[in-house]
């Protein structure tokens, strides 16, 4: 592993509702306690202005703490958080936004998604009403949903006449979901993604991400990410190493060709794990 990768300036995106959103971010799943903190202050020093948190991970605590930590001013991080299954529902989501804000430190949340459809429990429209109420209230900036397939979309769109500004999603070369980012493009949703490195877990073997690491010299996980930008996703990798958190976000001076990018997302097969939002439910 390289550990030449200088700090990065992250470019922006404009979102529908008119914020900007880093093209990268740092994801934090598992980044707790002192270690945890440590490794969101060195993403901070690395270039990371977006922060990718949940009240699942147990570590918002550790999120404004290195908030706090860091010299980097609040208002230049994009702090993201996530409503659980078992918050959802219109007052249940404004109560879960305030204690996240409360174990955060801050004022207001830059984006907030809906973690899970939890299709089951039948409230996810309650709670992107409750997000709604949320922005209104100056809360929120941004709102937007995770795991939600092309006719949940649909349906809070038809409900309440609100489009979410982001979908995160599984999205990584084994399963590039080109369909969904198609129709995300046509509603102006932007696709986020999630576990965009397969959690490394043999994907930078792969001879067409192997070969335009070798072509560009620059490391497989690059390869990965650049190939991410370049098929409109926009990946949050998790890394709490201060030399791979470098070496992720360094993807901003090379392309891959049209050719390798399709030779990447032709390594399609499915999702890491059997986590289909009609099925797979998280509280
Ligand atoms: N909305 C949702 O339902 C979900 C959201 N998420 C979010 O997405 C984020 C990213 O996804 P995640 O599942 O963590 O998986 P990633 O695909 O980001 O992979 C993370 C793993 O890859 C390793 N890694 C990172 N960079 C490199 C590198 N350059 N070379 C080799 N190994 C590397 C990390 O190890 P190390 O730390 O040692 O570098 C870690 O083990 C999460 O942290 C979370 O914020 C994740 C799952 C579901
Ligand atoms: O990391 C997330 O956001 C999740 O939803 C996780 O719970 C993820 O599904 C997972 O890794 C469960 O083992």
């Amino acid at each position: 592993m390289s550990t030449s990768a200088r700090d990065s300036v992250i470019p922006t995106l404009d979102l529908d509702d008119g914020a900007s959103i880093p093209q990268i971010g740092l994801g934090t799943y598992a980044m707790r306690d002192a270690a945890g903190v440590d490794a969101i202050v060195s993403g901070i020093a690395g270039g990371y202005r977006l922060l990718d948190t949940a009240v699942n991970y147990e570590n918002e605590r550790e999120v404004g703490q290195a908030i706090a930590d860091s010299p980097v001013e609040r208002d230049e991080l994009f702090v993201t958080s996530k409503i659980p299954g078992r918050h959802h529902g219109f007052e249940e989501s404004i109560a879960s936004t305030e204690e996240s804000l409360a174990r955060l430190g801050l004022e207001r949340l830059d984006l907030h998604l809906i973690h899970w459809p939890n299709p089951s429990v039948g409230k996810y429209v309650d709670t992107w009403r409750g997000l709604i109420e949320l922005r209104e209230r100056g809360l929120v900036t941004s709102i937007g949903v995770s795991n939600f397939t092309e006719e949940m979309l649909q349906e809070l769109i038809a409900a309440t006449g609100v489009t979410p500004v982001v979908n995160q999603v599984e999205l990584h070369p084994y399963f590039p979901q080109s369909k969904l980012i198609d129709f995300h493009a046509t509603i102006g949703v932007q696709t986020v993604a999630w576990s965009p490195l397969y959690r490394d877990q043999g994907l930078f073997a792969e001879a067409p991400i192997a070969e335009a690491a070798s072509a560009h010299g620059v490391e497989p996980a690059q390869v990965v990410l650049r190939w991410h930008l370049e098929v409109g996703s926009l990946p949050i990798p998790k890394s709490a190493s201060p030399d791979r958190q470098r070496l992720n976000a360094d993807i901003f001076d090379f392309n891959l060709t049209p050719a390798e990018v399709d030779a990447i997302s032709a390594l399609e097969r499915g999702r890491m794990k059997d986590r289909d939002p009609l099925t797979h439910e998280e509280m």
